[in-house]
């Protein structure tokens, strides 16, 4: 074996150990430049210091959903954070659905602020491949298996988002415990910390951990739809934003998601006699969108979770 194939071999072995122990892994030595990460975070910074009425006027309404939000929802408590949302591959309105058309600040209030996140963007995009490809590898399958799903029709979104400092950070989250919906998300965070992920525990709730800040690297975390795609060899992985009454907190999530018209279900290398496929099909749009419907107001009942999906419903991982 070459020197390079080796130290794939490597990498593989690694991912695949940290998809299946954690769900979330730290990636160095990643490719993106950080001139690249540096003018999307300041890009980031001159947004949210704009007066408010710059940011309502590219807020986002209920279907109309890219934009600017500073009350979200996540399962039914408001979260301690303002956001501002992109499709870095913009999709066409489609007539009576909800829209995913960028709302831009003007120019003259942000000069390069569009460039600098679509360079950025387009840089995860570029990491998302190469990961997706590990994370393909690291199950048995081919390098290329997963990258169909992700053509020109992908949904993938990246979101700017700002915690500000919270007098009581004792009782608000910056963003509440959830799973993210799709295939992979991909963050930069700045040196503030507060992204706390579940640990795995067989029996039940694991404790907190929070992920430490590393300069110059992405924190990787796996969606529902890897878990469903692997048929529970990989799990999505709990996760929170606390926030701190001193400092504001800011971090750019990538949220790699395929085409809306993609069924998702185990991949059918993944399924076998001795263990059949645990999630019933669901259509990845019609999940996304019950999701982004609900993340406006309190509702009385959660919100759709992947769990529903299971055919086992009394097994409790997921
Ligand atoms: O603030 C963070 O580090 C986590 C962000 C996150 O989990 C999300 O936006 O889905
Ligand atoms: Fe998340």
């Amino acid at each position: 074996m070459s020197h390079a194939a080796a130290a794939v071999d490597a990498l593989v072995t690694q991912v695949g150990a940290a998809c299946r122990d954690w769900g979330f892994f730290e990636a160095v030595g990643h490719g993106v430049p950080e001139a690249a990460a540096a003018r999307a975070v300041n890009a980031g910074h001159a947004f949210f210091s704009l007066p408010p009425e710059r940011k309502a006027a590219v807020r986002r309404t209920e279907r109309a959903l890219l934009g600017y939000y500073d009350a979200e929802h996540t399962r039914n408590v408001r979260d301690w954070k303002e956001v501002f949302d992109i499709f870095p591959r913009e999709l066409p309105a489609a007539g009576g659905e909800l829209v995913f058309v960028n709302k831009w600040p003007d120019d003259g209030d942000l000069p390069g602020f569009r460039e600098a996140l679509k360079e950025y963007a387009a840089g995860m995009e570029a990491l998302a491949f190469k990961v997706l490809e590990l994370v393909a590898r690291s199950l048995g399958l081919r390098p290329d298996r997963l990258h169909g799903f992700f053509g020109d029709k992908q949904t993938t979104y990246m979101r700017i988002n700002r915690y500000p400092p919270c007098p009581r950070p004792d009782l608000a989250l910056g963003l509440g415990r959830h799973k993210d919906s799709g295939a992979l998300t991909i963050l930069r965070q700045d040196g503030v910390g507060g992204l706390d992920v579940r640990r795995r525990s067989a029996g039940g709730d694991g404790e907190w951990v929070r992920v430490k800040p590393v300069s110059g690297s992405f924190v990787v975390n796996l969606g529902d739809i890897i878990q469903v795609w692997s048929n529970d060899r990989y799990e999505s992985v709990e996760h929170r934003a606390s926030v701190n009454s001193e400092q504001e907190r800011f971090c750019i999530p990538y949220f790699f998601n395929p085409a809306r018209y993609t069924v998702v279900e185990p991949l059918q290398e993944m399924v076998s006699e001795e263990r059949p496929s645990r999630y019933h099909a669901y259509n990845w749009g019609e999940f996304f969108c019950t999701r982004r419907r609900s993340n406006f107001r309190k509702l009385e009942v959660d919100n759709i979770q992947i769990a529903d999906l299971r055919k086992d419903k009394s097994c409790n991982a997921g």
